[in-house]
């Protein structure tokens, strides 16, 4: 498959076999959703491949939307859902045969049909609700048991033996403790008689749930082994290509310096504002400050009320010695006084799509490179082709769209343009979601790097493991406030989750919440 000049997939072989729920792994931009999306008739792939399915060769490209009449059915990372339907239209949408020969629909059959069919994948949800009021778990849920229907339909029809469900990075917005929920819904998905592909960069959720991993590297077939005969490392090494002795690493300050040997950078006081009901906390240049919380702790707030980005109803910021009130800052303030945020919703928050990697990487020091009213084009380019370079953005190319970009180099994009503000303190909410593994400790060594230099960090994370490899101190949130401090060697995986559901006194009426608990 090749997109101009360059080739994303270069004679990849691979294969799926009944029942069998496979990894599909590889570095950002090795070309998982392009295959993906050849089988789903939206890339057209040069002459020459061929696609077998149960036994008999179907000839490609596939037109769009034929991959229903061969089985195969896909959820992507945006859900494909339409969000402001409820979760029955949505169903109904996927199944417009069934009310095609009916002049009236009659909604409460539908709807008793659709929550009987919940019911029987296991999915609490609430039929009538909008997609938009559903948690991200809920969503995802809804995208799964659409595409399950759709599998299910193709079986039942008599037309297709074999289905086979794609699922790209369905994972990616979800906090770590509900992951399981959806897992579970996948392996009743294969129990029915589906075969699942998997894409994930999250190794841990590989191994809970597949059977196989198929390794793709710069577009070619890097790999194949059985999950439980291959360590991380070796999975590593597969991905990455070369040996890289990051299982385990660490990215904590190395000098030993403790909080009361830095400076403080910012202080937030008496803040109000979502669920978060008081939180105080001191910041330090040159200290990496995580905040561990369960969904609805108020932990995922923080950073966008500390951005204006969110409305607080109370509570300062007091930056390198500017006190600003909370409940009136704005975004445009907060970069002024060089607060940056790189958000977890990356496609709605993060990036400006239809602009350039280049145009994105600059936009908010665009002055910078301005001289007697006129642009200084040349610097500009320079500027962006380092930043290329020194985030490992793939490909290097300044020009291209931002949103054409697979979803970790978006990312990198993001934290390139956040990084030229030279911010005092950075927020960052679940920074590097979708981020290959090598492309993730080259995350945590750029903001270790910035913060080793005198910035604060606060990093909102529900990966534990990632929180205790590069925090200094971790703050465990729970019922909308900031509930005790771990720093030192308390900061392990095991004591920040044991932290976390301790001090969640309302842990089973915030899992009561989420759909399916
Ligand atoms: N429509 C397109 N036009 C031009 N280039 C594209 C297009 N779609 C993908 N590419 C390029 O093809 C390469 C493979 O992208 P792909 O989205 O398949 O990566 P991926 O393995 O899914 O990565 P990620 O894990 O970051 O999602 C990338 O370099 C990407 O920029």
């Amino acid at each position: 498959m090749r997109f101009g000049l360059f080739h994303a997939l270069d004679g990849v072989d691979v294969t799926v076999h009944p029942g069998e729920i496979v990894a599909l792994l590889g570095e950002n931009g090795c070309g998982k959703s392009t295959l993906v999306k050849v089988l789903a008739g939206v890339n057209v792939p040069e002459p020459g491949g061929t696609l077998r399915l149960s036994g008999t060769e179907v000839p490609l490209p596939l037109s769009p939307g034929q991959f229903r009449e061969l089985g195969l059915s896909f959820v992507h990372q945006d859900l494909g859902l339409a969000r402001t339907l409820t979760v029955v239209e949505n169903l109904m949408i996927a199944d417009a045969s069934a009310v095609s020969d009916r002049r009236m629909i009659s909604w409460r059959k539908e709807t008793k049909r659709v929550r009987a069919l919940l019911k029987d994948y296991g999915v609490d949800v609430d039929p009538l609700l909008p997609i938009n009021e559903l948690p991200p778990v809920g969503q995802a849920l809804v995208a799964i048991v659409r595409a399950a229907e759709e599998l299910r339909r193709y079986r039942e029809s008599g037309r297709v033996t074999q289905s086979i469900l794609f699922l790209d990075e369905p994972t990616v917005f979800l906090p770590e403790s509900e992951v399981e929920f959806l897992f579970d819904l996948v392996r009743t998905i294969v129990r029915d008689g589906a075969s699942v592909v998997f894409i994930s960069h999250d190794l841990d959720a590989v191994r809970r749930l597949c059977d196989r991993a198929i390794v793709l590297h710069d577009g070619v077939l890097a790999g194949e082994a059985q999950i439980d005969a291959v360590t991380d490392e070796q999975l590593i090494e597969m991905i990455v290509g070369k040996a890289t002795g990051l299982v385990g690493a660490t990215y904590r300050r190395e000098d030993g310096a403790t909080t009361a040997d830095l400076p403080v950078v910012a202080e937030v006081s008496g803040l109000a504002g979502g669920r978060v009901e008081e939180a105080d906390l001191t910041l330090h240049g040159g200290e990496i400050v995580g905040v561990a919380g369960l969904l609805g702790s108020g932990a995922e707030e923080l950073p966008y009320l500390c951005f204006g980005a969110h409305r607080s109803t109370a509570g300062t910021l007091t930056v390198d010695g500017h006190r600003l009130r909370l409940p009136r800052l704005d975004a445009g303030e907060a970069v002024r006084h060089r607060i940056a945020l790189v958000p977890a919703d990356r496609r709605r928050d993060g990036i400006a799509a239809s602009l350039t990697v280049g145009e994105n990487a600059t936009i908010l020091v665009n002055e910078k490179f301005t001289r007697l009213g006129g642009v200084q084009f040349k610097k500009v380019r320079a500027r962006i082709v380092e930043l290329l370079e020194k985030y490992d953005v793939r490909p290097r190319n300044p020009s291209a769209l931002l949103g054409r970009l697979s979803g970790g180099n978006q990312q990198k994009v993001v934290l390139a343009k956040w990084m030229e503000i030279e911010p005092h303190l950075l927020l960052l909410h679940e920074p590097t979601q979708g981020v290959d593994v090598a492309a993730r400790a080259s995350i945590y060594r750029h903001v270790r790097a910035a913060t080793d230099d005198g910035m604060a960090t606060l990093w909102v994370s529900s990966d534990f493991e990632e929180l205790a490899s590069v925090c200094d101190r971790v703050l465990v949130m729970a019922d909308g406030r900031l509930r005790t401090e771990l720093s030192g060697d308390e900061v392990t995986e095991d004591r920040i989750s044991t932290a976390v559901y301790q001090y969640s006194t309302n842990a089973a009426s915030v899992l009561a919440e989420v759909p399916g608990a």
